[in-house]
């Protein structure tokens, strides 16, 4: 009944909320969190409690000024037992007067990289007071005399958080189609240069250099749309085995969440940087709006799950799959290639070749993360110090088996689909899926050239593969940007709008700063004036 009372206050408004995990001493070790709750069965309430400066809930979005309810994630003790991380609703602000209650101490936490809008704020309990039924008890339970009924899984407690790495997929899929039409139709604006003397200067989109950098951005998008889609089929099979009582897919889940939201999210953000770049100048107006499309991407590196500790969540599924594998038990079916123990076939230039090549990458940097962290150990290492030696390797080969999962997904799921496209839409889109391919080979021909049988020829064809292809996609790039149909009030940015009018916009925009109000700003007579009259 938690959910008929909170569920319905949530949809219609009544309540603002916010999740209130990290605090300022703890973001990515959830079992060091300091913020408790005690539970005092004489008033069936529990006590919520900061007992340091380190306990505040910090960064919590919209925790500042905006939210009067949150999900607070305390340490649960009751009978002198800590229990764990546990998740409680908790009102935090009146919701006449928006006051915040007595022992509540809520604020903003100051200016950042950009996320300006997000009020992130902090949030510090003084024996605060909150009814037993706060603790949101799907998972584990308290009965009134403080009895705690425990979870069938403790990792269900952090559900929430494989939920919202799922979602972040598709979106860092939005903001590439964001950047990618802004620095692609600025790029056929925009004409520079005089390459050929005898010719006017051509747009930029023309530039080779320029293709390069902005196309697989393009792709990209599409990559992780059709992968965040799978994605999030996968949670709903999962999650339905979940409400029956069977978590034996979760673990397959959350290590692929996690090396999909860390390496999609670092993508987003190094590409939508290279989009800024590729805009010169303009890129880095505010108006352009890619500066801000920067740090909206930048910061999903970190929330959710700072990419690093993700992608070792995924390398600890991988090496627990190789051991089991090892011992001929069955493996999932995303990990299930690690077990290809067949000869390393002759290497093929082609999408299967490439996908294939990546499988053999990332399996062969498994074994030998298993083989380094044995071979530590068997010389009286501790497990968690050859797991640290290692931890450079495992974040290689988690980031390997993401590309794998990413290309085999993409390459599948846009063959299913072209048989119901027209031909020249599908030859488009099979045109991206290849220069996705061939882009990441090139990039990590270094693994290919150690784990396959690529041979330096092979490297010099896909070079060539792909600048044949920045030159077929060339001719339809502005159409397939227009076809994310972006309307510019979404797009928010003077590059980017479909008219194309940037000079205008730009100036339009420069005009509306208020240091434009007036000839003289008074910063001349206050300071410049003075000082070169030598009074300052
Ligand atoms: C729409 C878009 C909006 C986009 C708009 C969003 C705006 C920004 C909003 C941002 C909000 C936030 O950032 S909210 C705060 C986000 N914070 C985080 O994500 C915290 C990250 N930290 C963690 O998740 C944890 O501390 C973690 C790193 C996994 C370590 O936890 P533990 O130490 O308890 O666990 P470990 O010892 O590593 O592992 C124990 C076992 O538990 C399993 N396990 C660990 N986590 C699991 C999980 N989530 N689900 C299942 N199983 C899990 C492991 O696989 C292990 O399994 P075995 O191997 O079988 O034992
Ligand atoms: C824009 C934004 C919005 C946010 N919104 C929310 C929100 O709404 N609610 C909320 O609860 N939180 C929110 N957060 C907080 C976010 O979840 C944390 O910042 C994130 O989980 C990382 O934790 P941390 O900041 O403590 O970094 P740390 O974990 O301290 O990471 C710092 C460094 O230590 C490294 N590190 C840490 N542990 C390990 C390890 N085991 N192995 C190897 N390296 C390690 C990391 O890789 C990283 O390089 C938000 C953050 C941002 C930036």
């Amino acid at each position: 009944e938690q959910q008929e009372k909170w569920v319905p206050r949530a949809v219609n408004m009544e309540i603002i909320g916010t999740y209130a995990q990290t605090e300022l001493g703890h973001g990515t070790f959830l079992r060091g969190l300091e913020t408790t709750a005690t539970y005092d069965p004489n008033t069936e309430e529990f006590v919520l409690n900061s007992p340091t400066l380190t306990a505040y809930k910090w960064w919590p979005g919209g925790l500042a000024h905006t939210a009067n309810h949150c999900v607070v994630v305390a340490q649960l003790h009751s009978k002198g037992v800590n229990h764990g991380v546990h998740p409680f609703i908790v009102q935090i602000r009146d919701e006449d007067t928006h006051m915040p209650l007595p022992g509540v101490k809520v604020g903003e936490i100051g200016p950042k990289l950009s996320f300006s809008t997000a009020n992130n704020g902090f949030l510090g309990f003084d024996n605060f007071r909150v009814p037993r039924d706060s603790m949101l008890m799907k998972n584990a339970q308290v009965l009134k005399d403080g009895t705690y009924v425990k979870s069938r899984l403790s990792k269900l407690t952090y559900g929430t958080m494989v939920f919202i790495r799922v979602m972040i997929v598709t979106d860092m899929a939005y903001y590439l189609s964001v950047g990618a039409t802004i620095a692609i139709r600025y790029s056929a604006v925009r004409h520079q240069s005089k390459p050929k003397e005898n010719e006017p200067e051509p747009q930029i989109l023309d530039y080779v250099t320029q293709q390069h950098k902005l196309f697989i951005a393009l792709a990209s998008s599409h990559a992780f749309r059709v992968t965040g889609q799978w994605l999030w089929t996968t949670f709903v099979r999962v999650n339905k085995a979940l409400t029956s009582g069977n978590a034996d897919t979760l673990p397959e889940l959350h290590a692929v969440a996690c090396c999909l939201k860390a390496v999609t999210t670092r993508d987003a953000a190094s590409m939508v940087e290279a989009c800024r770049m590729s805009c010169g100048g303009h890129g880095y107006m505010t108006s352009s709006y890619l500066p801000i499309l920067y740090g909206i991407t930048t910061a999903a590196c970190t929330y959710e799950g700072e990419n690093t500790v993700l992608l070792l969540q995924t390398a600890r599924s991988l090496v627990k799959a190789w051991q089991k594998g090892s011992k001929g038990k069955p493996l999932s079916p995303t990990e299930a290639y690690l077990m290809d123990k067949s000869p390393v076939p002759k290497w093929e230039n082609t999408l299967d070749g490439i996908i294939a090549g990546f499988r053999r990458v990332s399996a062969g940097k498994v074994q030998d993360c298993v083989s380094k962290i044995d071979k530590l150990v068997k010389m009286g290492t501790s497990y968690e110090d050859a797991w640290n030696q290692t931890s450079v390797r495992l974040v290689a080969a988690s980031e390997a088996h993401s590309r794998a999962v990413i290309l085999a997904t993409f390459r599948a799921e846009v063959s299913r689909a072209a048989a119901a496209l027209s031909p020249p839409l599908a030859r488009v889109l099979h045109q991206l899926v290849h220069l996705y391919t061939v882009y990441w080979a090139l990039e990590r021909v270094g693994d290919l050239l150690l784990y396959t049988s690529i041979a330096e020829r092979d490297v010099q064809e896909l070079q060539q593969q792909y600048e044949d292809l920045l030159q077929k996609i060339r001719p339809n790039t502005v159409g397939l940007v227009d076809a994310f149909d972006l309307r510019d009030e979404i797009l928010n940015s003077t590059l980017g709008a479909y008219d194309g009018r940037v000079y205008e916009r730009l100036m339009e925009e420069a005009l509306k700063s208020p240091l434009n109000a007036e000839p003289v700003n008074q910063s001349f007579h206050k300071y410049l004036k003075p000082f070169m009259q030598g009074k300052l």
